[in-house]
């Protein structure tokens, strides 16, 4: 079930941003990604999660090919295997707590108040179900968006600078819990930092430079 880039290189329009990309991230693994802003690390995720095209090279998961599948496959396979954790956080400002870290499951057809209860529990969030995210601290929402990332169970994790609009102390607490909560499920976890403290907790820390993705 890994994650396979191969030759990878990114363009917009005729700016290239970087190429060269190989990486294999295998199933439980933790790696960092890290880089001079701008270089393209967003991008690559971007990529990673099939959000966005490619403009050379291939990205497999467990044999499929990702840039041969439509969009409508793209969607199905993200909503299967795929958990996202952003920077701003992205919950649903209309959906209380539970609904959205309900969501990935609704989509799924396979929606489940107990499993949603328990990860609120796990991520000490329990009795907070009914809230809606405008109540919550940046670090409870993060910690929402972590539930919701994590769910349905997927085989890959990416998350883009988590801990960016976090105190440090906060940041610790949310890393905790997405290195926990990813072991827990067997979860590979690709995480984009510019925290040094966040990237050295990772099994590998890759920098990425314009012509390509390197061990730190
Ligand atoms: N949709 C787009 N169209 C054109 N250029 C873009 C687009 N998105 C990003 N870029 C450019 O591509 C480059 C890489 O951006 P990206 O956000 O991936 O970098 P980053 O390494 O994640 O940066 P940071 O660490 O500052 O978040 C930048 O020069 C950016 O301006």
């Amino acid at each position: 079930m890994s994650l396979l880039v191969e030759g990878l290189a990114k363009r917009y329009g005729d700016t290239p941003v970087f190429g060269n990309v190989h990486l294999r991230l295998e199933p439980g693994e933790f790696v960092a990604v890290v880089g001079e802003s701008g270089v393209g690390k967003s991008s690559l995720l971007n990529c990673l999660a099939a959000l966005d095209t490619w403009s050379e090279g291939r990205i497999t998961h467990d044999g499929t090919d990702l840039g041969a599948l439509d969009e409508a496959q793209r969607a199905h396979w993200r909503r299967r295997h795929l958990g996202f954790v952003f920077q701003a956080f992205h919950v649903l400002p209309h959906l209380d707590v539970a609904q959205n870290v309900a969501l990935p499951l609704l989509l799924l057809n396979q929606s489940d108040d107990a499993r949603v209860a328990a990860m609120l529990d796990a991520v000490g969030l329990q009795g907070m179900g009914a809230r809606l995210p405008a109540s919550l601290s940046g670090g409870q929402l993060q910690r929402v968006a972590i539930a919701r990332a994590l769910v349905h169970r997927p085989a890959i994790v990416l998350a883009d600078e988590p801990t960016g609009n976090l105190d440090p102390d906060t940041a610790a607490r949310v890393m905790d819990l997405l290195q926990a909560q990813t072991r827990e499920h067997g979860s590979s976890l690709l995480l984009v930092t510019h925290s040094d403290a966040a990237a050295g907790r990772a099994d590998r820390v890759l920098r990425l430079t314009r012509s390509g993705l390197q061990r730190d």
